[in-house]
């Protein structure tokens, strides 16, 4: 009895996920990225998860293999969903894409800028194949409108 409730506290965990030079958010490319700071995403992403009684576990890393260990974690812990912004490897990454598919945990994924409006080489996304949606073009808002969508498809309900 005492497990099935740890595992279920688990199971409300999301894990946010952000890859390299997220951590510059806020002093890198404004105009393309805007103001807001890693730690502003991670407020509004814990704030967003409180809302659907879900908690954030949020994460950022320069390294591809540290992100996969991330998204390995998740499965371990029993997270409940995936929001993953992968930056750059987005667009390289075939490990990243095989590690989302191999957990089976539904994933979103997130992108600051409007990577279709922008070079070519941005326009595909081997993390956006992987995952259950994609979005990007919203600034950091699109964090708050992927936990929205990922509650509504793992059936969390908006606490009042
Ligand atoms: O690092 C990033 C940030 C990004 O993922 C975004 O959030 O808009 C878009 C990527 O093309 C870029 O490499």
């Amino acid at each position: 009895m005492a497990q099935a409730s740890a595992a279920q506290a688990s199971a409300a965990t999301i894990y946010v996920l952000n890859g390299p030079n997220l951590n510059l958010l806020g002093t890198r490319e404004p105009e393309t990225y805007g103001h807001a700071t890693l730690a502003d995403v991670e407020k509004l992403c814990a704030e967003t998860a409180a809302h659907f009684g879900l908690k954030a576990d949020c994460r950022q890393s320069n390294r591809e293999g540290e992100l996969i260990d991330f998204i390995h974690e998740a499965r371990e812990k029993k997270a409940a969903g995936i929001i993953i912004n992968a930056g750059g490897y987005s667009h390289t990454s075939i490990a990243l894409h095989d590690a989302i598919v191999g957990v089976k945990i539904p994933t979103v994924e997130v992108h600051v800028s409007n990577i279709h409006a922008r070079e070519d080489f941005r326009h595909h996304s081997f993390t956006a194949r992987a995952a259950f949606a994609s979005l990007c073009g919203f600034g950091i808002d699109g964090y708050r409108l992927a936990i929205n969508g990922l509650a509504a498809k793992i059936g969390a309900k908006a606490k009042t």
